[in-house]
């Protein structure tokens, strides 16, 4: 049996604000399987954004709408089937399996008080492949290194099969070869994706567009190619870059600029 692909959502953003000046209003239209990477300095509102999509935080003001429908009128669980949440905090229930974890990826699809389909089973068999994490599935998730359980975060994401994934440092904890194996595999999941980065150089070839946050204000939003430059880099970040290829650069201080050497 193989997994069906999923359908992508389509996500609007109108207006959306969030703590009395944290976030400032956004608004954006991403299509239906469009990757985006949300950039911004620590402390910009990156994942305060993240948290309006993904339904924990209730906009101050403006909608978030997933396939044009408001997310606060949609009833929860079908959010849950709908969006998937790949965050900083891991789930401290250390005693459960991997295998255990990325199951409760199927929760929302399950009818109340039925156990796993073998649909289900199917579901997170592929997931922990796709994740090269077979030979982890009996083990206690608390006994795993930092970037292991990331990546059983990022399986339970697919075994959610959602429309849309949101992702805060996914590659957070990996080494670089998992970073890009985990930014690819995210990128031909075929679902729609919004994803925070720190790291301006995995940008290319994984997002096709940015959002550029700065002090809780949207500094830019387009594709990749016409967004990130070195003025946009120097007004969100504080940084002088310079170029060394498409949407790649060295990085150095504005205090270095007379040394001109590259961080
Ligand atoms: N619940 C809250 N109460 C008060 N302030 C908050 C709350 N949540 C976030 N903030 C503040 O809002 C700002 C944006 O936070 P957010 O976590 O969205 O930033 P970020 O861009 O994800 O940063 P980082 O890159 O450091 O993770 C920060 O100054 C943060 O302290």
């Amino acid at each position: 049996m193989s997994c069906p692909p999923e359908t992508a959502a389509e996500l609007t953003l109108e207006g959306v604000s969030w703590g009395d000046g944290i976030l400032h209003p956004v608004s954006l239209q991403l299509g239906a399987g469009r990757v985006l990477g949300v950039l911004g300095a620590n402390g910009a509102g990156k994942s305060t954004l993240l948290r309006l999509i993904y339904r924990f935080h209730t906009p101050q003001s403006g909608r978030v709408l997933l396939d044009g429908q408001d997310i606060h009128a949609m009833p929860a669980r079908r959010v849950a089937q709908r969006v998937a949440a790949v965050l900083q905090e891991q789930p401290t229930d250390f005693a459960l399996t991997v295998s255990e974890i990325v199951a409760l990826g199927r929760a929302p699809h399950r009818r109340a008080l039925s156990g796993p389909s073998a649909r289900d089973a199917h579901v997170v068999e592929h997931a922990l492949a796709r994740l090269s994490l077979l030979d982890f599935a009996q083990r206690p998730f608390g006994t795993l290194s930092g970037g292991e359980r990331q990546r059983v975060m990022v399986a339970r994401a697919l075994a959610q099969e959602p429309g849309l994934i949101v992702l805060d440092e996914p590659t957070n904890h990996l080494d670089i070869r998992h970073q890009l194996e985990v930014l690819r595999l995210v990128r031909g999941l075929g679902a729609t994706v919004v994803a925070s980065l720190h790291d301006l150089n995995l940008v290319q070839g994984f997002a096709d567009d940015l959002l550029v946050l700065q002090g809780g204000r949207a500094l830019a939003f387009g594709p990749v190619a016409r967004v990130l430059t070195p003025d946009l880099i120097a007004r969100a970040f504080g940084v002088r870059a310079h170029p060394r290829g498409p949407a790649r650069f060295d990085f150095s201080l504005f205090d270095e600029m007379q040394q001109e050497t590259p961080a």
